[in-house]
């Protein structure tokens, strides 16, 4: 497995003038040897085209792509020894299951006993042991991509494996079983994995760290905990999460906080930052309080939905929609009703110009 290192940008078309003309704008990025990323973002920011960059299906407009130090910007796909796994299965009818597992093994001329361990191992990982002998054709469009998925992982030799959004066509039961999975095969066998797509839950599941992306930028790498806890920027702020951050904006002159009109009592501790902002706060972390607790603001409920796992409160501060999860044991206000909600805590984040400030 290899380290990456990407120092580009890409234009599909000629001479880019705007920022619009780029699929990906000027980016420094590198993944590293043994890790597991994903590629989050929404349709048309650029996932792909990074994907294809880096498995060189794709040669970038601009700067390089470097292996282990090792400028690759000109090697062909199969120079650069990677594994892809793309949205449907590419696995091929007339051959058994192990035929099928075996294949990019033989392709590179590796011995019979090691071919055997290796599809041995990876139809265990992947529950397709009992099927080896089966006719791939006969198989469900399920058991098809958990073959490609196999095809992928079976070579131990590659520089990366990369995954092109590979659980589309799985059923949703199956899908949560082979993130895991996956997660799973990844800690056993130490493989560099990038993994793109624009399900939030399937990035958190999967990913150490996670890239993600907006119109061709990228706007943050890191944890799951670090995206959830402190998003970089307004947009992941927005994008993470289910539903994601309140924003909200705020005039912060001293320790005096003011919002829509109405003034917060300040932070406990901590020095807030000055000026115009954007206050940020998950709903996880608001809380609906008695009328004058620090940091709080009046709110009218819009809507009081039981989610399973808590109740999803809906609210309106003027022209600002708030949104708080409060635990289901908790009796919750009323539509209709005013109450208060806290957004000050120490997981509240400031933001300006949709950058975090603190
Ligand atoms: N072959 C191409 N020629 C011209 N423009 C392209 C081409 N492929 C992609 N684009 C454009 O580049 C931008 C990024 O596309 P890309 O497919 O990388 O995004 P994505 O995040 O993978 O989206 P999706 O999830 O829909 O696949 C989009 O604006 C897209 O329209």
């Amino acid at each position: 497995m290899a380290r990456i290192d990407l120092d580009l940008a890409h234009a599909y078309g000629p001479n880019p003038r705007s920022d619009d003309d780029y699929a990906l704008l000027p980016l420094r990025m590198t993944f590293e040897d043994s890790g597991a990323y994903a590629l989050l973002g929404p349709s048309g920011c650029g996932k792909t085209t990074m994907l294809n960059i880096i498995s060189g299906l794709i040669a970038p407009s601009e700067g390089t792509v470097k292996f282990d130090g090792v400028d690759r910007t000109a090697d062909t796909p199969q120079e650069r020894n990677i594994a892809q796994v793309f949205q449907f299965p590419v696995i091929y009818d007339t051959m058994t299951v192990g035929e099928n597992l075996a294949f990019p093994l033989k392709n590179r001329k590796a011995r019979p006993e090691q071919i055997r361990a290796r599809v041995g191992q990876i139809a265990e990982m992947l529950e397709l042991s009992g099927q080896l002998d089966r006719r791939a054709a006969g198989l469900s469009a399920d058991a098809k991509q958990k073959i490609s998925l196999g095809r992928g992982l079976v070579r131990p030799d590659v520089s990366a494996i990369l995954f092109d959004e590979p659980l589309t066509v799985i059923d949703p039961q199956l899908k949560w079983q082979l993130r895991r999975k996956l997660k799973e095969i990844h800690k056993e066998l130490k493989l560099t994995l990038i993994y793109v797509t624009h399900d939030q839950v399937e990035a958190l599941t999967f990913a150490e760290r996670i890239m993600v992306m907006s119109r061709g930028r990228v706007v943050q790498v890191g944890s799951p905990q670090d995206l959830f806890e402190r998003p970089a920027h307004t947009f992941v702020g927005h994008f993470i999460g289910s539903p994601g951050m309140n924003f909200l904006p705020v005039s912060i002159d001293g320790d005096a906080v003011t919002a829509a009109g109405h003034r917060l009592a300040g932070l406990a501790d901590g020095v807030l930052p000055q000026g115009e902002l954007k206050l940020g706060i998950r709903p996880e972390y608001t809380r609906v309080t008695g009328k004058g607790d620090a940091g709080s603001v009046p709110v009218v409920v819009e809507k009081v939905q039981n989610i399973g796992v808590c109740h999803l409160l809906t609210m309106r501060l003027g022209e600002h929609v708030l949104r708080a999860r409060i635990g289901l044991e908790q009796t919750p206000p009323q539509p209709g009703e005013t109450t208060h909600l806290a957004l000050l805590s120490p997981q509240t984040c400031f933001y300006r110009d949709e950058e975090l400030v603190q």
